[in-house]
């Protein structure tokens, strides 16, 4: 390869080591193809602020793959406010066999997420150009979710509000978050509590992560 990310490619590599994560060659080479789309379509499409290729590579493709040893044994998995495609697209091309729904309400982020899709061939991912709340579990490929994913998509609680009757019974929802949101635990809807807190590092990321895992209380 000899994009903008070529020179980067090493860093990517790097990082996944230190995820503690092995890849074969042909994954870590489709998610740098994933990460060159994203700078192809954003310079007409303004799918994500960041387009520095460094920063794609470490603020996009490392940060969605740091939250695989939480989600990556799932089936299924919806991601909710996907954007151009993050990180469902990232956990898609590492975990061919999960079932991953993208839900995104702009057109034309949906709409680079299916060219995404058909060039790095990701079988089991599906893009849903709708609101959340307008999405029903049984339209999802796979049915309601084990996981519900976001990122940068709204606080907690209206991730918890819109998305939850996508949450399969048993299943959970993975708010991936930047320093860990305190404030928002108190406005939580009823009927959910959080389950886990889990910090996450990120390689080449000098900033603070968290995922915290949302489930229905008992009882
Ligand atoms: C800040 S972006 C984050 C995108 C991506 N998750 C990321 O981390 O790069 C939030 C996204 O949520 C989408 N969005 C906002 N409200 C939504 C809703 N009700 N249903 C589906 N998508 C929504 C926006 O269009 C936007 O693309």
């Amino acid at each position: 390869m000899n994009g903008p990310l070529a020179p980067y490619a090493g860093r990517l590599a790097d990082g996944i080591a230190a995820l503690g994560l092995t890849l074969p060659q042909a994954i870590v080479d489709k998610l740098l193809a994933y990460g060159e789309l994203l700078l192809k379509w954003n310079r007409v499409y303004n799918l994500t602020a960041i387009r520095n290729p460094q920063e794609v590579v470490t603020h996009h493709l490392l940060d969605s793959l740091a939250v695989l040893p939480l989600v990556g044994n799932l089936r299924t998995l919806a991601d909710i406010g996907s954007g151009g495609g993050l990180p469902g697209i990232p956990l898609s091309i590492v975990r061919d066999g999960l079932v991953v729904n993208s839900v995104e309400t702009v057109n034309k982020k949906a709409t680079f997420q299916q060219q995404a899709k058909i060039e790095l061939q990701l079988g089991h991912f599906t893009v849903i150009n709708k609101r959340v709340e307008q999405v029903q579990p049984d339209s999802l490929s796979g049915g309601a979710a084990e996981g519900v994913i976001s990122r940068a998509f709204s606080s907690l609680a209206d991730f918890a509000r819109l998305s939850g009757h996508l949450v399969a019974e048993g299943g959970a929802l993975y708010a991936m978050k930047g320093v860990h949101p305190a404030d928002e635990l108190a406005a939580l809807p009823a009927g959910w509590i959080v389950a886990e807190v889990h910090p996450l590092t990120v390689p080449g990321l000098d900033a603070e992560r968290h995922l915290l895992v949302l489930r229905r209380q008992p009882g």
